[in-house]
């Protein structure tokens, strides 16, 4: 269990929509798509239907500052047999970067890479109160590309299971291309929180909407709230 998993889910039953993708930048081939990841009936670039206005929204603030610059999708809707694969891909690519295998692990080996795996995946849970975020279609992986549809750095790839993926991790760091990764996770954080989205404070590409963790972030951050989730897992 996570901290955002003690807040209620009421689900308000909006549905799941495609994202107008001809309006963003889109990371393609998806990459858990790539890797046989098992999509169901919705593709990977579904959201609640009223999140698509608020990351339209996002992109214009990020307009009125570059008006050539985008929101790029890495990832959205995730059903929990996507997070199950994931996770167990992640663990299995853990073992192999180490030069390790699973047969041989001691009991501490395992659960350190374990650890680590969970840092930056949620736990694919089938639980109706506990639901991984991108299973409720209301949580959303995205950088920025600039003008020339080119990705902007921001000091380290989506997903790398690393304290470089901590959204403050460059913020202490006065060389010049660390000032400049951290203003870019700044902007991006800055347009996206803008439109109503919370960040994730281990990802500084995982944002999220009406969500648990939303919630959670918005009811730490306003005392008395108590808000609680319109968003549960999508069946
Ligand atoms: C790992 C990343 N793509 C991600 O989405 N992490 C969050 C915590 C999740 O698994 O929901
Ligand atoms: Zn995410």
């Amino acid at each position: 269990m996570r901290p955002y998993h003690q807040i209620p889910i009421i689900e308000c039953g909006e549905p799941l929509v495609e994202i107008p993708l001809e309006l963003f930048a889109v990371e393609s081939p998806h990459p858990y798509e790539k890797l046989g990841a098992p999509y169901g009936e919705h593709s990977p670039y579904f959201l609640r239907k009223s999140l698509i206005s608020n990351l339209k929204e996002a992109q214009n603030h990020l307009q009125r500052i570059h008006p050539n610059w985008h929101i790029q999708i890495f990832d959205a809707y995730r059903p929990v047999a996507v997070q199950q694969f994931m996770v167990d891909y992640s663990f299995a690519q853990a073992l192999q970067e180490r030069g390790l295998i699973e047969a041989q692990l001691s009991s501490s080996k395992r659960q350190e890479i374990w650890e680590a795996v969970y840092e930056i995946w949620a736990v694919p849970s089938k639980e109706e109160k506990t639901p991984p975020p991108h299973s409720t279609g209301a949580a959303v992986d995205v950088t920025l590309v600039d003008d020339n549809r080119q990705v902007v750095d921001m000091g380290s790839p989506i997903d790398e299971m690393s304290e470089r993926s901590l959204p403050d991790y460059f913020a202490n760091n006065s060389e010049l291309e660390a000032q400049q990764y951290h203003a870019h996770r700044q902007l991006l954080h800055d347009v996206m929180l803008k439109a109503g989205f919370q960040r994730n404070p281990r990802e500084w590409w995982h944002f999220s909407l009406g969500d648990q963790m939303c919630c959670w972030l918005n009811n730490q951050l306003i005392p008395g709230s108590s808000l609680t989730a319109r968003y549960g897992r999508v069946v």
